[in-house]
């Protein structure tokens, strides 16, 4: 299904500290690939990686054919933007966490009526004025997704986004969120311990021990 498709990400032996040891991975373009793994394989450090966040101590990461390290991090992270696992909540209300991706893009600060449709979407039942420090896990989880959503990247980095959610809701989150990127075109790189998110994968890459299984596979 991705044969043939261009790379987005590339890494030939990659190796960072005693934590991963990479030699080759491929990830398509404008595809969904699912990364999952037991817990402490590996999986979060090899997404801070695919956005500058940490650098490996060798090897070769390409994106879009590009060596990683000649990218400016900033530009890069307009481009690739990772959602983390706890994702932080900023003060103020949410109609001030939902732009705050925004700061550092040459975007349009939304309407407010975009940012009640982004709530909306992902599925959070809040006005935008109400304030985020007292929300549940779950919801500041959501509203993390929407701050990224807004922040509109060619790749998205998403890391475990259902783990604070109910199964039925991370669920329909994700259905939403695969046919957003599908519609338009993006890349989304989502890591996992759900085994229900498999099935919205093109290319399903396991981890275990800081190594990945079927890395190379497909290109
Ligand atoms: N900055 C760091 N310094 C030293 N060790 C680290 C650092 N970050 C992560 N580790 C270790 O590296 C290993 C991989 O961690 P990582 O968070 O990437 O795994 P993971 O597959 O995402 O796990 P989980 O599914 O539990 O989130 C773990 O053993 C972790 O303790």
């Amino acid at each position: 299904m991705f044969k043939g498709r261009k790379s987005m990400f590339l890494l030939r032996n990659v190796k960072y500290k005693n934590i991963l040891e990479i030699e080759e991975l491929y990830i398509p373009e404008k595809m969904i690939t699912v990364i999952t793994g037991e817990s402490g394989s590996g999986k979060t450090t090899l997404l801070k990686m695919l956005n500058k966040m940490i650098t490996p101590d060798r090897g070769e990461i390409l994106f879009k054919g590009q060596p990683l390290e000649k990218i400016d991090s900033v530009d890069l992270r307009r481009k690739v933007v990772m959602l983390p696992q706890f994702p932080v909540v900023f003060p103020g209300d949410v109609r001030e966490n939902l732009i705050a991706g925004l700061r550092f893009s040459e975007k349009k600060i939304p309407s407010d009526e975009r940012l009640r449709e982004i709530l909306e979407f992902v599925m959070l039942k809040k006005s935008l004025n109400d304030d985020p420090e007292k929300f549940s896990g779950g919801e500041k989880q959501r509203l993390a997704l929407a701050r990224v959503l807004l922040m509109d990247p060619d790749v998205f980095l998403l890391d475990e986004p259902t783990s604070s959610l109910d199964r039925e809701t991370g669920i329909e989150i994700i259905r939403r969120v695969v046919d957003l990127v599908r519609k338009r075109n993006k890349t989304l790189i989502v890591v996992t311990h759900d085994p229900e998110l498999r099935r919205f994968a093109d290319r399903l890459i396991e981890m275990k021990d800081g190594r990945v299984l079927n890395g190379a596979s497909g290109h």
